[in-house]
């Protein structure tokens, strides 16, 4: 079943290279970097067989859940805190070792973990953040792979109130590499929207000792 067709007259299966020239950051987006055919059924399969967990974040004492569902990923099998819930670490499976390997053909770094998001309909969000903590952001590399719904991916200056919020949609089957200091002087989102939408899924590979 093609469950996201291109049927734009002028796609093509080739990938597309933007990098974006922004200050303190290295950004690159390469459309079509999944085929039309390996990222249905990457969809399909990561939507069917990733055990989802709805994380909760505790405020003035009420836990409240995240607006998405997520699950972690990696090469160890210990569990982390990343937010309220103790989150578990599953061991890769096939999709995400497939998928692993392809970015680590086009960036030099053998990665450790993975956070998957579900945004399940235009509700679900993430809100401005840095990813890493502490000294590890000002040198860092984020593979950022999206399936499913198209959502605009926004990167605002953490400091600088001169530049332009930049705003990237990431399209079914694209990769968004944020390299060096990216994370230590920008934030970034996915908001919010009313429109209709389908389900979309993200990855970012990440590096973690
Ligand atoms: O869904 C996205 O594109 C971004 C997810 C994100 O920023 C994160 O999980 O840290
Ligand atoms: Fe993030």
């Amino acid at each position: 079943m093609d469950v996201f067709n291109q049927n734009d007259l002028f796609s093509t299966d080739e990938v597309l290279k933007t990098t974006f020239d922004l200050p303190g950051a290295d950004v690159t987006l390469f459309e079509n970097f999944f085929s039309i055919e390996e990222s249905n059924k990457l969809y399909t399969s990561l939507l069917k067989n990733t055990p989802w967990q709805q994380e909760q974040i505790t405020i003035h004492g009420k836990a409240i859940d995240y607006p998405r569902l997520t699950a972690w990923y990696g090469d160890t099998s210990k569990s982390i805190q990343y937010t309220n819930t103790k989150s578990n670490i599953h061991l890769w499976n096939d999709d995400l070792l497939f998928i692993k390997s392809r970015i680590e053909q086009e960036v030099e770094v053998k990665f450790t973990r993975c956070l998957l998001n579900y945004y399940r309909d235009g509700k679900d969000s993430v809100d401005w953040h840095q990813d890493y903590q502490g000294a590890q952001r000002k040198n860092t590399v984020i593979a950022s792979v999206t399936f499913g719904a198209t959502r605009p991916f926004q990167l605002k200056h953490t400091t600088r109130k001169d530049l332009k919020r930049v705003d990237i949609p990431l399209v079914h089957g694209s990769l968004l590499l944020m390299q060096g200091a990216t994370q230590d002087n920008w934030k970034h989102k996915i908001p919010k929207t009313k429109k209709q939408i389908l389900p979309r899924i993200n990855l970012t590979f990440r590096w973690i000792d």
